[in-house]
């Protein structure tokens, strides 16, 4: 279960009043409307809803893939969106916050593992030592550094998806989104990657959003957030802390 503290947890992800719509006049799709929530350190949370809800607008909204057009967005305290992208550098932003895992792990297939994860931290600004011991470090972590010097073409899929969560912690972001992230493996595997996510979420008090249609699972979350039609419909499960939390 997710810490609980006697003080307020402040949460890593709070949305007010978020909206999205692509396109306009007749043509125009409300993908997010005026969605409110907060995620919380240690939180592993699910984003459930039929296929056109607006889930994977959600993650790509807090991972600052794509713009909001409207509402406010606080990352690990800081106002990151108010009606407008508060820093110019978006990428840095993204590197500086989140990690991003997907389906098909998107692995460059060309980089040996370690690269892969190596990459991640040149691009960062790393010096290349450190960002050699941290990637190390990391694939050792997740159970994979016997296959450092292998192409993503060589692993199975639950190796290649350790590789790219790997990849994904590399710059120690404490929000990581997860897009289908079981989609393409078997339940063993996919619980097995489930289990790593709480652990992450735990050890390194992270909050874990995971867009899914996999029922296998359901079970894994602390809380579910239901969507329809771009609307928070519902929330299962309960938030860590409530007290002076102001939403969900
Ligand atoms: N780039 C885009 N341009 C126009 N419309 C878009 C775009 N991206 C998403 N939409 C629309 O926004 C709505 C929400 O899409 P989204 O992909 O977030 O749903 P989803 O719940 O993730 O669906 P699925 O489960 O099928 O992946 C849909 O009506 C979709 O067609």
């Amino acid at each position: 279960m997710p810490p609980h503290a006697s003080s307020p947890l402040r949460s890593l992800v709070e949305l007010r009043e978020v909206s999205k719509h692509f396109g306009s006049g007749p043509t125009r799709v409300d993908a997010l409307q005026q969605v409110s929530l907060d995620i919380y350190p240690g939180e592993v949370v699910g984003l459930l809803g039929p296929s056109g809800s607006g889930k994977s607008t959600l993650l790509n909204v807090i991972g600052a893939i794509t713009d909001p057009s409207d509402g406010r967005i606080r990352l690990e305290q800081e106002v990151v969106y108010d009606g407008r992208w508060q820093k110019g550098d978006l990428r840095r932003l993204r590197l500086e916050k989140i990690g991003f895992i997907f389906q098909f792990h998107n692995l460059i297939p060309f980089l040996t593992c370690l690269e892969n994860v190596q990459v991640v931290l040149d691009l960062a600004g790393w010096k290349p030592e450190v960002a050699h011991r941290r990637a190390m470090e990391l694939l050792d972590y997740l159970g994979v550094a016997d296959r450092r010097n292998q192409y993503p073409a060589q692993l199975s899929g639950g190796q290649a998806q350790r590789v790219a969560i790997a990849r994904a912690l590399a710059n120690h972001p404490h929000i990581i989104l997860g897009d289908e992230p079981t989609a393409s493996l078997d339940s063993v595997r996919a619980r097995q990657v489930m289990d790593l996510l709480r652990q992450l979420a735990q050890e390194q008090e992270a909050a874990i959003i995971v867009v899914t249609h996999d029922e296998k699972i359901f079970d894994c979350f602390d809380r579910i957030f239901h969507l329809r039609d771009g609307r928070l419909e519902s929330v299962e499960g309960k938030a860590p802390v409530r007290e002076g939390n102001a939403a969900t």
